[in-house]
């Protein structure tokens, strides 16, 4: 054990930099962990160690920000740091890996271990990837749910139902919440809606939500506001509730992918800690979404509902399309765009209002607020006669944005590119992964003017040179890129069009003797 005074680095990172002197005499390595000591306040931190031999003198230690939020420390502060040993959640990681059955204990300690910041990204990614290739067991789901809850704070309303819905993501541009939440509130049920950022696609609820207001409060400050204003949309990550949620999505994004596990256990620790009673759910349907068939779709609604009753939650699923994008916008400024103007009164794209009405519509019935099979009327009024709108101003006004905005006022990149038909015909495909991967190289969801539009959709017919969608970026190289990722993955197919042309050097057959 050594005494180190300490020194605040400002950088948004976790864990501990020591002088390489300082860390031979405590006997850790590069990758290995301390424990800082704060006698005086009862503290013990523990912190993964970063070495260096020049930023730092001997007899002072840098302390990430993360790790800085645990011990309070300013610069100057003097501290005992001695070697920790390696946590026991490794093992259980590794047990994982093995594809063995986790515990209850295992599973906490994993998740306990993820919010307090003392697994590396490495070994985070490990417990994924695992998850991801050998599954979770509903058991094992439980466990999860039960920790991610565990390890945050839990919201308690003054009155009930408490209503939420969630979309398992997967297909672009599905901008819905923007609509839901606002019904939902002005239909008279409170709901404080988290979302997450973009997991697997170009703009997730909390990345379009935050062109509109801030997205990042205190668990306290979700409760006031959704009391005031019925509902909030707001970024899970940002409150302390299921905090090892967006420790994990960090991690899922650059692969996009959502293991199965982790996306109902992120799904349904988020409604179980927030007090949901009732909650529907969205299960986008499609070639290239998160779900491939109906079947693996109606197996994933009954793995919901089971988990959402052993927590005591009434949960609905909803299998929708999800084998083209939602509407026609794909990216944050784009998509809010086209909920905005939804809400002022536009009847277009019909399949985004027809999706946003019908889970509203299930959720007033689930509540009793409409009877079985009157759900989407109510919804649908709701809508038309501009209450949701009023809504929708009054939650933007709640979490400090201006509320005053109109749909014309979300504005695209200045850059941007349109790709026309090459062909007269009918649009037959539009490849949701390959729109993904060219709204994210045009910026999104980042970049909040990045993203695509798309002129037409699936089974609409087109004349050759019409534009079939444009891409916009805010940075002239980002829309290259996007071009270039374009022209390779070519995401919408008009029938007659050429796929490829392979020249005749491609192959040559053998010369005759
Ligand atoms: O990036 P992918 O994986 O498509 O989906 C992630 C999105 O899906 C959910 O939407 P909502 O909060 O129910 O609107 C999440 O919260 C997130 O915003
Ligand atoms: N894994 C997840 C999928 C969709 N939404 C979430 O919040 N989390």
């Amino acid at each position: 054990m050594v005494k180190l005074e300490s020194r605040i680095l400002d950088i948004d990172y976790q864990g501990v930099v020591l002088n390489i002197e300082d860390a031979r005499k405590i006997g850790v390595l590069d990758g290995d962990r301390v424990q800082i000591v704060r006698g005086d306040k009862g503290l013990f931190v523990q912190a993964f160690v970063v070495t260096t031999k020049t930023i730092l003198p001997p007899g002072i230690f840098g302390i990430y920000h993360k790790t800085n939020e645990r011990l309070n420390s300013k610069d100057g502060d003097t501290f005992e740091v001695r070697h920790a040993d390696r946590p026991g959640s490794i093992n259980f990681i590794k047990k994982k890996m093995d594809n063995e059955k986790l515990n209850a204990e295992e599973m906490k300690a994993i998740v306990t271990d993820i919010v307090d910041d003392i697994l590396s990204p490495g070994e985070i990614s490990a417990f994924i990837a695992a998850s991801y290739i050998n599954g979770l067991d509903m058991d094992e789901i439980e466990y999860l749910t039960r920790s991610m809850v565990q390890t945050g704070e839990s919201l308690d309303f003054s009155s009930h139902p408490i209503a939420d819905k969630h979309s398992i993501g997967g297909v672009p541009g599905n901008k819905i919440t923007l609509l839901i939440v606002p019904i939902i509130a002005a239909g008279g049920l409170k709901i404080p809606k988290t979302s997450s950022r973009a997991i697997t696609g170009a703009g997730g609820t909390a990345d379009l939500m935050e062109a509109l207001a801030p997205v990042e409060f205190s668990s306290t400050e979700v409760a006031r506001m959704t009391e005031k204003a019925g509902g909030v949309i707001v970024w899970g990550g940002a409150t302390n509730i299921a905090p090892a949620d967006d420790k994990i999505i960090l991690y899922e994004y650059p692969f996009k992918i959502d293991a199965r596990g982790q996306m109902l256990a992120s799904v349904m620790a988020k409604k179980i800690a927030v007090g949901a009673d009732l909650v529907v759910i969205d299960i986008p349907v499609g070639n290239e979404a998160k779900v491939t068939t109906p079947e693996e779709g109606r197996k994933l609604a009954r793995e919901f509902i089971e988990l959402g009753d052993r927590f005591g939650i009434r949960v609905e699923c909803a299998l929708t399309y999800g084998e083209s994008p939602v509407g026609h916008c794909i990216g944050v400024n784009l998509e809010v765009r086209e909920a905005l103007s939804v809400l002022e009164g536009s009847d277009f794209p019909h399949s985004l209002i027809q999706k946003s009405l019908t889970l509203a519509g299930i959720v007033f019935e689930m509540a009793g607020k409409a009877q079985s099979g009157k759900g989407f009327e109510m919804a649908e009024e709701i809508l038309k006669s501009g209450k949701a709108l009023s809504k929708m101003k009054e939650i933007i006004a709640v979490q400090g944005g201006n509320s005053d905005v109109k749909s014309g006022d979300l504005k695209t990149g200045e850059f941007s590119f349109e790709v026309n038909a090459p062909e007269d015909g009918y649009v037959i495909d539009m490849k949701n992964k390959a729109l993904i991967s060219i709204a994210r190289m045009a910026g999104a969801p980042h970049d909040k003017g990045a993203g695509i539009y798309l002129h037409k959709k699936r089974g609409q017919r087109i004349e050759k040179g019409e534009p079939i969608y444009t891409i916009y970026a805010e940075r002239e190289w980002r829309l290259e890129k996007a071009i270039q990722e374009a022209r390779q993955l070519m995401p919408v197919l008009v029938e007659g069009m050429l796929i490829d042309r392979v020249p005749s050097d491609y192959w040559r057959p053998p010369m005759k003797q």
